[in-house]
């Protein structure tokens, strides 16, 4: 396991670190492309976005929003209005907040239609819709499913994007895209990124903090043998740089990292 662990004691100096990875891997992206393809996770996540990308005017100022096509790890099965949307969460904590002559990026979100149906409303669970869901969202991704940076959380049981310990589709090789309609976390019904996609990223960025975070990150980077989801993306061995941003609680006598200063 090669991840690098970045660490502080203030959560805005997490945000910034964050906002300071997402610049530098904007630029990467644009020297070579016309475009900054980003998958955002919800959660957590949400927050440190705002602070990094809309709170903090400098890393703002930097932000070129009209070259991001921005992807979600994963996502809800819900309405974008209901508050367990990921989407909804980038979009009230970062999108509506953004100066109304500001450049839009591109976002790709699942077919809410799908979702709602023509009624409007959230439809009953039905593994023949959240399939077509799943494989709806694929086709929006990049022809070779080639992201520049995935933004992770670590949930306290390990878990990453909808990827939950002990799942079948942490083998899943084949989807890109799969979805769960059981998740041991409310809501049942998402749709996730696999393997297959998070190795072909050019970097991964977890995102963890407060203390409730310390003992699965015992686990993390103290077991070599864990085969918890977060752990199976540290070890990821395809060349994708796997980084860690944290506050020092979620690393209170966690062994095993060298911690470094972003
Ligand atoms: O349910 C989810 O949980 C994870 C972790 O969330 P956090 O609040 O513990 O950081 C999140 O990354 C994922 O996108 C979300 O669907």
């Amino acid at each position: 396991m090669c991840a690098k662990v970045y660490a502080y004691s203030e959560s805005l100096d997490v945000a910034k670190a964050v906002g300071a990875l997402v610049i530098k891997s904007q630029n990467k992206a644009l020297e070579s492309g016309s475009t900054f393809k980003i998958a955002l996770s919800g959660g957590s996540l949400g927050k440190v976005l705002q602070k990094a990308l809309v709170a903090d005017k400098d890393l703002a100022s930097q932000v070129k929003w009209d070259k991001w096509e921005v992807y979600f790890s994963d996502e809800r099965i819900v309405p974008f209005a209901s508050e367990d949307s990921n989407y909804g969460l980038f979009k009230n904590l970062v999108l509506d907040t953004l100066p109304e002559n500001s450049p839009k990026p591109k976002v790709y979100t699942i077919d809410e239609d799908l979702v709602t149906g023509k009624g409007g409303q959230l439809e009953g669970a039905d593994a023949s819709k959240d399939q077509e869901i799943a494989a709806r969202y694929q086709k929006s991704l990049p022809s070779d499913a080639k992201l520049d940076l995935i933004l992770l959380g670590c949930g306290p049981d390990g878990h990453t994007c909808s990827l939950f310990p002990g799942h079948k589709l942490l083998q899943e090789r084949t989807e890109l895209i799969s979805y769960i309609s059981d998740s041991p976390k409310q809501p049942p019904r998402r749709i996730t990124f696999t393997f297959p996609v998070l190795e072909k990223a050019d970097s991964i960025a977890f995102v963890a903090e407060g203390a409730g975070k310390a003992p699965i990150l015992k686990e993390i980077f103290g077991d070599k043998n864990s085969q918890l989801p977060s752990k199976l993306v540290n070890d990821i061995t395809t060349g994708v740089a796997v980084s860690w941003f944290v506050d020092h609680s979620a690393i209170e006598g966690v062994e095993g990292i060298s911690v470094s200063k972003y």
